[in-house]
């Protein structure tokens, strides 16, 4: 299901570079871009060295009829940049919506959120599915006319029976998944074979309380800030790349129910900031940190 979002651009393409900085990079690929037709609309760069260190460059530009260009614009960027200056590149049509699966568990919150915004056209994303372990959220998933398959976790370590029914829906059919308070540790034959970015939305302020229940934990330690954090996921439980954080005061009287509720919507707004960005081409993943721009 796709829903309209102003966010999706027609005939602009998103530039984006990394490598070794250098000079030259700038005017190359603005000199690159007015040469293929086109008209940079947005700019921004990070380098962490001007000394050749590592460089992250992200460009949208409009041009004309961009479909029929992209095979010439690609070939013109392999030679320019791969060639000339040795630099990684992708570039993407943003008039394309990027295909979202969402896995979710029973905590429904960030999953409504995710189906709410997009269908009220904040998200440039399509949902193809949604996959639970759990049924109770299929009535409400199917009510934004988008398709809920319900694979139930296998009991005990060996998770590779409901794992292989997951990827037997996903691969091939999105291009990033959404973990929204999905309760199951992905194991690292799963996150090889899915071949896209997998996002997670963890609900403490990590590197704070990672793993089960933090919101018990931050109870237990007597915190005065409670937070959610969204981040790439890896093998590595809970310290993927981080993409987006936020936080909210609690006090001593909140109980850890209520520290649950204050914190979903913090978990809400930092998920689907997060999805937003991802979208939209904004977030590099370097090492284990991210540039956002
Ligand atoms: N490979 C990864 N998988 C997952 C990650 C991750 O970072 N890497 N994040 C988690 C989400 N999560 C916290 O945000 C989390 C989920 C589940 C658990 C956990 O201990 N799960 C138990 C089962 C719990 C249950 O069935 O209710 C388990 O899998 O044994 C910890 C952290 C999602 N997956």
């Amino acid at each position: 299901m796709v829903s309209a979002s102003p966010h999706l651009q027609p005939d602009h393409a998103c530039l984006i570079v990394h490598g070794s900085d250098t000079p030259g990079i700038i005017a190359a690929v603005s000199a690159l871009i007015a040469r293929q037709g086109g008209n940079i609309v947005a700019f921004d760069q990070y380098s962490d060295d001007p000394r050749g260190g590592a460089y992250f460059q992200r460009v949208v530009f409009h041009r004309p009829d961009l479909s029929a260009a992209f095979p010439e614009i690609e070939a013109d960027l392999a030679s320019t940049l791969g060639d000339g200056f040795e630099l990684e590149w992708t570039l993407t049509d943003l008039s394309t919506p990027k295909r979202m699966a969402i896995l979710a568990s029973k905590q429904d919150h960030c999953l409504l959120d995710l189906l709410w915004r997009h269908r009220r056209g904040d998200l440039p994303v399509s949902i193809p599915m949604v996959v639970s372990n759990h049924t109770t959220a299929a009535e409400d998933v199917r009510s934004f006319g988008v398709p809920f398959f319900h694979v139930p976790s296998t009991p005990g370590p060996d998770k590779s029976a409901s794992e292989a029914r997951i990827l037997e829906l996903l691969v091939g059919n999105v291009d990033f998944i959404v973990l929204a308070r999905y309760m199951q540790i992905l194991s690292p034959e799963f996150l090889d074979k899915i071949g896209v970015p997998v996002i997670n939305i963890h609900h403490s302020f990590l590197p704070a309380f990672i793993g089960a229940e933090p919101y018990k934990k931050a109870k237990q330690r007597g915190v005065k800030l409670i937070g959610a954090t969204s981040h790439y996921v890896t093998s590595d439980l809970d310290e993927g790349p981080i993409i987006e954080q936020d936080t909210v005061r609690v006090t001593h009287a909140d109980s850890s129910a209520e520290l649950a509720r204050r914190g979903a919507d913090v978990e809400r707004q930092v998920l689907s900031r997060a999805v937003l960005w991802h979208a939209e081409d904004r977030v590099i993943r370097h090492g284990n940190h991210t540039i956002v721009f």
